[in-house]
């Protein structure tokens, strides 16, 4: 993906998928490759492992942070602990330290 070209497609580990459709996850941390969601679009959600969708979410934010300055909001937006989330970042980029805050909203 290039900063040029509008994302309309997102995926998320299927272990994800309750708490995104409950409502419960509300932000997503990414990288820059996957930095280039737009506010005010919606984007078609599907599995990584098996690309079944399930579901369409409203793109509200994106907001770089630092891994270093994740805290307790974050992780409450994770539906998680601040541990868990850093675990979880850390084994998906490791190493890496800018990252994305993608903030969204469930449309249907
Ligand atoms: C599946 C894929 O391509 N990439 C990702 C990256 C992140 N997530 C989840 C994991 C955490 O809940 C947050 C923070 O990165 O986003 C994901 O499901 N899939």
């Amino acid at each position: 993906m290039n900063s040029q070209t509008i994302p309309t497609e997102m995926t998320f580990f299927e272990r994800f998928e309750a708490d995104i459709l409950s409502g419960k996850k509300t932000i997503t941390i990414r990288d820059e490759a996957e930095s280039y969601y737009v506010p005010g679009t919606q984007v078609k959600v599907s599995t990584f492992e098996d690309g079944r969708e399930f579901c369409i979410l409203a793109i509200d934010s994106v907001e770089p942070i630092l891994f270093s300055e994740l805290n307790d909001f974050h992780a409450q937006q994770e539906n998680m602990t601040l541990e868990q989330l850093k675990a979880v970042i850390q084994e998906i980029y490791p190493g890496i330290e800018k990252l994305y805050v993608v903030s969204y909203t469930l449309v249907e």
